[in-house]
């Protein structure tokens, strides 16, 4: 099986958005149907959300869910300036439907995240993918802590929060997922056998990106 470097992916995703045409929010949708495809078979849930397009597949998953009448208490974690283009498209849409988004931003926002990931049936992570750099810090440590601690049923989008895509290597902190439903392909990371206590079950889903791209790049 292919494994990809953060890199690689990054390589993949630019080549499919400017040689080919495939719009990077066509890419998160359909990265955000195969994670709702893989836990639509519960009722109620807490998405976890950052700023980048890892947080902005959250939100989409979010509003799938939300379509599809479950219970969805959505987090977001940093402020809207910082979001990346289609992670505030995602974010936009929601606010249209006058979903409510909690913002995490100090301690006081931490307890009712606690009470949220204690009473849903699952938590999404969706803070960082293939763009953490650096260790996890402050707040981000604290969430990821309260997901390790309450979270019944954990599921990753594309990596554990504070996974190193290219070294499994944990970041300061990570996300123990039950789950991790990884983009178009299995990640370099994965290959540590440290990174399963993590990973959980990896389920590697297509998001439509070209064989021919990814044979370019891998
Ligand atoms: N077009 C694309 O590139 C697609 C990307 N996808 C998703 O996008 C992800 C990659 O998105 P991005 O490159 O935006 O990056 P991420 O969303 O993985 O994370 C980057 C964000 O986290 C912040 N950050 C990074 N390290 C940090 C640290 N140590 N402490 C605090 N904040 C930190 C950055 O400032 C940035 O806001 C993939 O993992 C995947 O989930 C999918 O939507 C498929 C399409
Ligand atoms: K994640």
């Amino acid at each position: 099986m292919k494994v990809a470097t953060a890199n690689q992916m990054r390589s993949i995703d630019k080549y499919c958005i400017e040689n080919i045409g495939i719009p990077g929010i066509v890419l998160m949708e359909n990265a955000a149907l195969k994670v709702v495809e893989n836990i639509d078979k519960y009722d109620s849930f807490t998405i976890v959300a950052g700023t980048g397009n890892n947080g902005g597949d959250g939100l989409a998953i979010a509003r799938h869910l939300i379509v599809k009448n479950k219970k969805a208490n959505i987090y977001l974690i940093g402020t809207p300036e910082k979001m990346s283009k289609d992670c505030k498209i995602n974010y936009n849409i929601l606010l249209n439907m006058n979903v409510k988004i909690n913002t995490i931003n100090q301690g006081e926002d931490l307890k009712s995240l606690k009470e949220s990931v204690s009473t849903k049936q699952v938590t999404v992570d969706s803070i960082f993918g293939t763009g953490l750099s650096g260790e996890v810090r402050g707040i981000y440590s604290d969430v990821i802590s309260i997901i390790n601690k309450y979270s019944s049923y954990t599921v990753s989008v594309d990596i554990p929060s504070g996974l190193e895509c290219d070294t499994g290597k944990v970041l300061g902190i990570s996300v123990k997922a039950d789950k991790t439903v990884t983009f178009q392909l299995n990640k370099k990371g994965f290959l540590n056998p440290e990174s399963k206590k993590y990973t959980g079950k990896v389920k590697v889903e297509s998001i439509g990106i070209p064989n021919f791209v990814v044979e370019k790049f891998i």
